[in-house]
């Protein structure tokens, strides 16, 4: 663990809705560098300043990061008048797809700007004048500067090499080894100026607003699967596993058709489910599973979908929530071990937070963590002219190579898209 500096003794919090009036989008709020967001059609929270961070890996990396957060949180004076699920002391959050081996990292915002319901907050983190200067800060930024001609590159693996781990995955499932597993490929991008952020995150959420646009630590997306919400004691999730691309005419609903009849991707879904389910039920009395998925239809792929909700006993705090349920079978496989050990042996990348949990969690325990998916990790190489996108797919027997390969295409298009807008 290396916490990059001691928290300090006690920390002031102010809410306050002062700025109650304002309907300016939030993503037009955050500054270029340090962006924090999780935003859902309009709503959610924005962040930046920095009044305290938590780098940690290891085997207790999200136990000692919710030691870390609730001491921080005991030895705070809070003023929240406005009382609601992420008001008050916020960190956001981005958690390696292994916390065991890198690095997740906790951002305590010094402003936070959150919208719930239509009514708006402003937090403030730290000393007197930083409730001033959210106010100067929260106006618009320009964010419109075009960042020219794009150029691709293999990441890890090229894509015959990517398809023959495919085909040595499909193998080992019809060998007996394992049910399922997620294999994942990296595209490298380089543009002519360097990638405003800002200007991703908005072009993200105008084209997905059915998907949370997150940026922790310039790890950004818009993803699909909401891994875990908890609000008090009630906890839903957003379970994602099955994929067809979006096809022209009538062929779009074609495609749709096939894949709410798949047996291929109702058994890729089934797998997701049960492992969301399965290590969510020690901690609720209650559950609530429809008895098959429904159909969720983004710009550039559709997804078979299962939300699932629980109602909590006990009093395991949600960072413990997410350490039980992570990695499921959306990104990691059946049974979980073994999956995870071939996606170390198959894809030949180090996956850092790409698919790991992303979100944000309150003082009170009510957060939100998606699974960090469709995003790019802005490398800051080449005067952050650099981003690595990331795309997975789940394989099961009988998938296809060349079918999951052309899914990554349409996956890495939700970014590159916003990209080359
Ligand atoms: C691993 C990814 O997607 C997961 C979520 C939805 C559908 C998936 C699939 O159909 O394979 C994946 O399980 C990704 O987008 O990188």
């Amino acid at each position: 663990m290396s916490p990059a500096a001691p928290s300090p003794a006690t920390a002031a919090v102010v809410t306050t809705t002062a700025l109650g009036n304002r309907r300016t989008p939030l993503l037009t709020l955050v500054p270029r560098d340090g962006a924090l967001a999780w935003v859902r059609r309009g709503e959610g929270l924005v962040g930046w300043g920095e009044a305290d961070r938590l780098e940690v890996s290891g085997p207790d990396a999200l136990a000692t990061a919710a030691a870390w957060w609730a001491d921080r949180c005991a030895r705070t004076e809070v003023h929240d008048p406005v009382g609601v699920p992420g008001s008050g002391p916020v960190v956001f959050a981005s958690i390696a797809f292994d916390p065991a081996a890198s690095t997740s990292v906790f951002v305590v915002p010094e402003v936070v700007v959150g919208r719930r319901d239509g009514a708006t907050w402003v937090t403030v983190t730290g000393d007197a004048g930083a409730e001033e200067r959210a106010v100067v800060e929260t106006s618009p930024a320009v964010t419109t500067t075009s960042i020219g001609q794009l150029r691709y590159a293999d990441g890890s693996l090229d894509p015959a090499t990517w398809c023959g781990a495919v085909e040595a995955a499909v193998a080992r499932i019809d060998a007996g080894a394992l049910d399922k597993v997620v294999l994942a490929r990296d595209l490298l991008v380089s543009a002519d100026e360097p990638i405003d952020p800002r200007r991703l995150l908005l072009r993200l959420a105008e084209r997905f607003p059915d998907c949370w646009t997150f940026a922790v630590d310039d790890l950004l997306g818009a993803t699909p699967e909401l891994l875990l919400r908890r609000t008090g004691d009630q906890l839903s999730a957003r379970v994602l596993a099955g994929t067809t691309p979006r096809g022209a005419g009538a062929e779009d609903e074609r495609l749709a058709t096939a894949l709410q009849g798949s047996a291929k991707d109702l058994a890729e879904h089934g797998y997701a489910v049960r492992s969301l389910v399965d290590a969510l039920r020690p901690y609720c009395d209650e559950m609530d599973v429809p008895a098959g998925p429904s159909l969720l239809t983004l710009p550039n792929v559709r997804h078979l979908a299962t939300d699932v909700r629980g109602h909590q006993h006990g009093d395991a705090d949600l960072l413990e929530l997410i350490a039980a349920v992570h990695p499921t079978a959306a990104v990691c496989g059946t049974p979980r071990d073994r999956a995870a050990t071939l996606i170390g042996e198959l894809e030949g990348m180090d996956r850092g937070r790409y698919a790991g949990p992303v979100g944000w969690l309150d003082s009170r325990g009510d957060g939100e963590f998606g699974l960090a998916l469709r995003c790019a990790q802005l490398t800051g190489a080449e005067g952050g002219r650099q981003a690595r996108l990331f795309a997975g797919c789940g394989i099961v027997s009988g998938s296809d190579a060349a079918a999951e390969l052309a899914e990554t295409q349409a996956k890495f298009a939700a970014v590159q898209t916003a990209l080359e807008d």
